[in-house]
């Protein structure tokens, strides 16, 4: 009909043509929806490559051959047009089920929408990334024509040789390739950098919101998968950004390019070259799947060995006290040979793989020789053609595997993603939003009927119903056998966790209501074996005060009677104290710990048998001395119930309840459980 109309017009015969597809494609598409069909059948894919297929085939041939659209051929070669299509539409599907599960509908919108952030993440670095997209269209398009040139000099030589000719092809080649290597080096330099901003961004930002959590989230989650999810998952993420996209697009942009430049070619070639392609795609989509699970268990395995390692090294006087090196030595080796044995199948892994892929290569290479010999023999292609062609078909391999290489790459990053985005919005359960700075406070805390059990045994109340209180300038002493609870009402003081029932209140306000850094300038705890960061016995000191001057540093080492030992150090308060003050001894770190507590000026000092490596002499000495600064409460905790003898109220816990309450004389009158403690105690 077309033909009749327009009168075999090329042109017009090709937008025919064109029509004919374009109206079947939407119709195809409507259509499919209602059709009984196999599910491979009926995707977009499939249906696309159909109809897009004959139309591309005669826009090809009447702009490299100039023969005029062929309506009745365009109809007659649908069966060449489906069968490659069909087949790897049909591969693909069954590799698909072999590989992976259906994804829920739910799971790709997770990974469509941790994909559109980790983009709001890349935003700054919007300079950058679009210089490198520039560069690497650049690149691409100057690199895939220097094939074309590399066919035409053969060209040039092998027919009627002209010099003005093959200087041309020459120089336009040379020139490609210089500004196309010198776009690419560009490209990937713009990427990388890109990448590692992104990292350095989302590192910081999980870190954040790592450090706001509360200390419940920290007792349930691994220290191993906490420091995975900073260092691994967030460098996998901004790869998936940042290098993947890139990759992903210049294979995407390469293959389109390449499959184009054959076409015109010889389409022939072309398709003969697409039969191996569905085979292609199902070892690479097997290997995809086998590989990224082996990655990740070595990954896992190096990570326990490393952990293996750090905890030995740790606790090596431990190990030693109990003779336990040959033990030690040989579940570090087991866990080696455990990694050993995973990489060693990763490798077979990848040898099989490669095997296979040379070996569909090469099968496919020499198809194509065979046609290609007839081909040139016909006069359908010169030499030239021939050998342009055959490097694109040696590019355009490898650029296939790569794209669905990377393609799973980008939905392994997307899970990395989720768990890097499930940490970044966790929300803690103890919230540090309170604004209340008062600039007089007195300092009256109160236990209002509290009750608490810890997150991780949630059945089990560690406290029941405690009610007490701690007046300003008061000395409190909680005392009660292991377990009995004292020091979670510590923790429940330092807003480490919110109780479930009942409150605790300062000056009559919730905890909550004050401003997170005020309440703990104001609350401060020495805790039995406090942790001292590497740095300076100053440094320590003034943890967390960048205001604090020298003569304050001073001060409080004085009133923790830690002065005169830290003046005999050989850089008196510029010594190092060693990782983790392991350069002191334990006394000596805990009147640290007691200078750092002071400094802040609190109205409540905590000791959580906070002297209990220190001599009587000294004990006492301090107790004196923190007891002489006024408005300062204390609550002691301690085991040896000769230093809580002289506090103003002793509470007696036992089993998470207070049992009894008064003055050291008072509870000796009648034999309760305090009377017990101490008859069993020192
Ligand atoms: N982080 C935690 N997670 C779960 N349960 C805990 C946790 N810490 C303490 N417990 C439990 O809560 C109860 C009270 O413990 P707590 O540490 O307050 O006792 P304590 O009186 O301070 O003991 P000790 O004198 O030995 O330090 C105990 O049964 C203990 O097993």
């Amino acid at each position: 009909t077309s033909g009749l109309v327009y009168g075999h017009c090329p042109i017009r015969l090709l937008g025919s043509v064109w029509l004919v597809y374009l109206i079947k494609a939407p119709l195809l598409l409507l259509v499919s929806n209602r059709l009984p069909c196999p599910r491979w059948i009926l995707s977009v894919p499939y249906i696309l490559t159909l109809c897009l297929a004959p139309p591309l085939h005669q826009t090809l041939r009447l702009g490299l051959t100039s023969q005029p659209p062929e309506l009745c051929s365009a109809m007659s070669s649908c069966l060449l047009f489906h069968l490659p299509p069909s087949l790897s539409c049909l591969l693909c599907h069954l590799a698909s089920l072999i590989v992976s599960p259906k994804p829920t509908s739910d799971g790709e919108q997770k990974s469509k929408k941790n994909f559109m952030r980790l983009i709001k993440y890349s935003a700054p670095d919007w300079l950058p990334l679009g210089a490198a997209f520039t560069c690497l269209t650049l690149a691409l398009t100057l690199e895939m024509s220097i094939p074309y040139y590399m066919g035409r000099v053969i060209d040039i030589l092998s027919n009627n040789y002209q010099e003005s000719e093959f200087r041309a092809a020459i120089f336009f080649m040379a020139v490609f390739s210089i500004t196309s290597s010198f776009s690419a080096g560009c490209r990937g330099g713009l990427f990388l950098f890109s990448c590692f901003r992104l990292t350095r961004r989302l590192r910081v930002f999980l870190f954040r919101a790592l450090v706001k959590q509360d200390v419940a989230f920290f007792e349930t989650t691994k220290t191993g998968d906490i420091l995975s999810r900073l260092t691994h998952d967030t460098t996998l993420v901004s790869r998936s950004i940042a290098a993947n996209v890139n990759i992903t697009l210049r294979m995407l942009v390469k293959c389109i390019g390449h499959y184009a430049f054959m076409i015109s070619l010889s389409w022939r070639l072309t398709l003969l070259t697409c039969i191996t392609l569905p085979l292609l795609s199902f070892v690479q989509s097997l290997y995809n799947k086998y590989h990224q699970d082996l990655v990740r268990k070595v990954q896992d395995s190096i990570a326990a060995s490393s952990d293996i390692a750090k905890e030995i090294v740790e606790s090596v006087k431990m190990v030693q006290s109990f003779a336990a090196e040959d033990e030690e030595v040989k579940r570090y080796e087991d866990s080696l040979q455990k990694t050993h044995h995973l990489q060693t199948t990763r490798d077979l892994v990848r040898a099989a793989y490669c095997l296979a892929i040379r070996v569909i290569n090469l099968f496919s290479q020499v198809v194509m020789l065979v046609f290609g010999h007839k081909l040139i023999q016909s006069g359908e292609i010169s030499t030239g053609e021939m050998v342009s062609f055959i490097l694109y078909q040696m590019e355009s391999g490898h650029n296939v595997l790569s794209l669905i290489h990377m393609l799973s790459e980008i939905t392994h990053s997307a899970g990395a993603a989720s768990k890097v985005f499930q940490y970044l919005d966790r929300e803690p359960q103890v919230s540090i939003s309170g604004s209340l700075c008062p600039y007089n406070l007195l300092g009256n805390f109160e236990f209002k009927n509290v009750t608490f059990s810890y997150p991780s045994r949630p059945d089990i109340p560690a406290l029941q119903n405690v009610s007490f209180c701690l007046p300003p300038g008061s000395i409190t002493a909680l005392v009660g056998a292991s377990g009995s609870g004292k020091t979670t009402c510590v923790a429940l003081l330092e807003r480490f966790y919110e109780p479930q029932c009942g409150e605790i209140l300062l000056d009559g306000r919730p905890l909550a209501d004050y401003n997170h850094q005020y309440l703990h300038r104001k609350v401060a705890l020495v805790a039995q074996d406090p942790v001292l960061f590497a740095g300076t016995v100053k440094e320590n000191i003034s943890y967390g005060l960048r205001d604090l001057s020298e003569q304050q540093v001073i001060t409080a080492a004085e009133q923790a009677k830690a002065a005169s030992f830290i003046r005999g150090m050989e850089k008196g308060y510029d010594t190092d104290v060693g990782d983790s003050g392991a350069q002191l001894a334990a006394g000596q770190k805990q009147r640290i710990a007691l200078a750092r507590a002071l400094a802040r000026g609190p109205k409540l000092l905590i000791l959580d048998e906070a002297s209990s490596c220190l001599d009587v002499q000294t004990e006492d000495e301090i107790q004196r001395s923190v007891q002489s600064i006024p408005g300062l409460s204390l609550l002691i905790i301690a085991h040896r119930l000769r230093t809580v003898q002289k506090a103003d109220q002793i509470l007696v816990l036992e089993g998470g309840r207070v049992v009894e309450h008064g003055k050291h004389a008072q509870l000796l009158q009648e034999p309760g459980a305090y009377y017990k403690l101490l008859q069993n105690g020192d």
